[in-house]
């Protein structure tokens, strides 16, 4: 694509639990081009006090690639952005300068925090408020577990992980909104921060930044930066879906509204995306998430634990000696027939790092099932739990949104799971496309050119991510009966309850 065509050049960064991608993006003449031009692992790293992430590490990656995208690039830089997972945050000093790494949303501080603020404020309240699903390291309850520690008597302001990074770009700090909904403290109906909720669990309200919405330019690359990466002129550091799912949501390449989406990865986000959003008794009941997404728009979702429990299971066999590779643990899974023991992906045991198979074979073995009998059948065991779950979401997500997805669109690196992708398919019983695998980094960049006009509106970006990727289809398989009893024997085995005879309860997930 020859600069004389090019339109725009971005630069994403796009930050996950496993790795962290600076990617070179370019849209001209209707089509988004993307190049990864430098990935680099992550990961929490264990210290005294617990698990923390290294954003020094980060940044420094960051600067890594910044340099050569602006080396790679055929013409000037428009914009930089930055997205990320979301509930963690740094704290910072009145200087302005880190108290601290932030902690690792994995790590065990939050253990039982979730049910103690729960008996001072109900559920119902906290949920009426800000719309977000209950999970014990939402920031809110993160917050909550810090209370009394040095750093937060110190902290002037908080910085969610994407915002932290954006600032030490451009230094200037903005509370981004899609992420901000993920702290399950900004007001759903407002866009403002629920102050009064923070207040009443302590939490000093003053330490939350001033907001911006997603397309606003943030301020210049800081000029050393630029000047170390030779970029002339110096691009803006733009306000993106901050939220690396709410980025990956932008450029699902959906027409309509009568579709799901499934970010998949480290977790499953899956969800239908709302004009206003649902705080229902039943919307709550069903824990589901209302989270902040571009253009004014609902991500109406839930968190499922999603291929993390592959990832796990793979850390553990390396540990134990044999290091699958990931295709190799598809493989194995494809050969292993249907209908082994299944689980509740979402079970708590699941959530932190540790021996994953055993925790597996555990649960199944707690349901009075005979637990998988080898490496093959412990990751059948999760594809299939995970597509037996992802129906179970969807049709409360359905049930609640009032409309029916015709189509399952599943994006992200998990999209290349062929396996995962063909199992939901068959259980959800409609058709299921797969990809862009780089959705995230596709939503950020078209979101920069959403900010600087280059684009008009999420219709259109969806337009042309459409029209520049191809998407793999997967059909629900015409045996019914079989992924009929499967979904059923799902259910038995983990009294999970189906969306017909489901009774409200007193909040956290069912
Ligand atoms: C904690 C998770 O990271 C968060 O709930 C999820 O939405 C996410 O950010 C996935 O990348």
């Amino acid at each position: 694509m020859s600069s004389a065509q090019a339109l725009a050049r971005y630069i994403a960064v796009d930050l996950g639990a496993e790795s962290g991608r600076v990617q070179l993006g370019t849209v001209a003449g209707g089509r988004v081009k993307l190049e990864e031009i430098h990935r680099f692992a992550n990961g929490p790293v264990r210290l005294p006090n617990g698990l923390h992430w290294d954003v020094l590490g980060i940044h420094r990656e960051i600067l890594t690639g910044i340099k050569a995208a602006a080396r790679r690039a055929d013409g000037p830089i428009d914009g930089i952005a930055v997205d990320a997972w979301g509930c963690d945050y740094g704290l910072l000093d009145r200087d302005g300068d880190l108290l601290g790494n932030p902690f690792h949303y994995r790590d065990h501080r939050t253990d039982g925090v979730m049910e103690q603020v729960l008996e001072q404020i109900p559920a119902e309240e906290i949920y009426g408020a800000t719309g977000i699903q209950f999970m014990p390291f939402n920031t809110i309850f993160q917050l909550a577990a810090h209370k009394g520690s040095a750093q937060l008597d110190a902290a002037r302001a908080l910085a969610t992980i994407p915002d932290l990074l954006a600032y030490w770009l451009c230094g200037r700090l903005a509370g981004e909104r899609t992420a901000a909904s993920t702290t399950q403290l900004l007001d759903v109906h407002t866009g403002d921060w629920a102050r009064e909720l923070a207040v009443r669990i302590g939490i000093p309200a003053q330490i939350l930044p001033p907001l911006v919405d997603a397309g606003t330019v943030l301020a210049p690359l800081r000029p050393e930066i630029a000047a170390e990466s030779g970029l002339d002129p110096v691009p803006d550091v733009i306000a993106i879906g901050a939220h690396d799912t709410a980025s990956a949501v932008v450029s699902v390449p959906a027409r309509g509204k009568d579709f799901a989406y499934l970010s998949s990865g480290t977790w499953s986000l899956l969800g239908m995306e709302l004009d206003e959003p649902v705080t229902s008794e039943e919307a709550r009941a069903y824990n589901l998430t209302n989270e902040g997404g571009v253009d004014g728009t609902i991500r109406l979702l839930r968190n499922v634990m999603g291929l993390w429990l592959v990832q796990e299971c793979r850390r553990q066999w390396a540990r134990e000696g044999v290091d699958h590779d990931y295709d190799a643990l598809h493989r194995m899974a494809q050969a292993t027939p249907l209908g082994g023991p299944l689980i509740d992906p979402d079970a708590p045991e699941l959530l932190h790092p540790g021996d994953m198979p055993a925790r597996i074979a555990e649960l199944c073995i707690r349901s009075g099932q005979e637990p998988p009998k080898d490496a093959g059948a412990t990751i059948r065991t999760a594809l299939e739990s995970l597509a037996c779950k992802y129906r179970l979401v969807l049709e409360r997500i359905e049930r609640v949104a009032g409309r029916r997805a015709e189509v399952v669109h599943v994006v992200g690196g998990g999209s290349r799971n062929a396996t995962l992708c063909q199992l939901a398919a068959d259980i959800l019983d409609r058709p299921v496309h797969a990809g862009p695998i780089e959705a995230t980094a596709l939503g950020n960049v078209m979101t920069q050119a959403l900010a600087q006009g280059k684009v008009d509106s999420l219709a259109e970006i969806r337009e042309i991510v459409g029209a520049s990727f191809s998407s793999d289809v997967y059909e629900p398989s015409t045996d019914r009966a079989a992924y009929e009893e499967l979904y059923a024997r799902f259910l038995s085995v983990t009294g999970l309850a189906p969306v017909a005879d489901f009774a409200p309860t007193q909040g956290t997930n069912p």
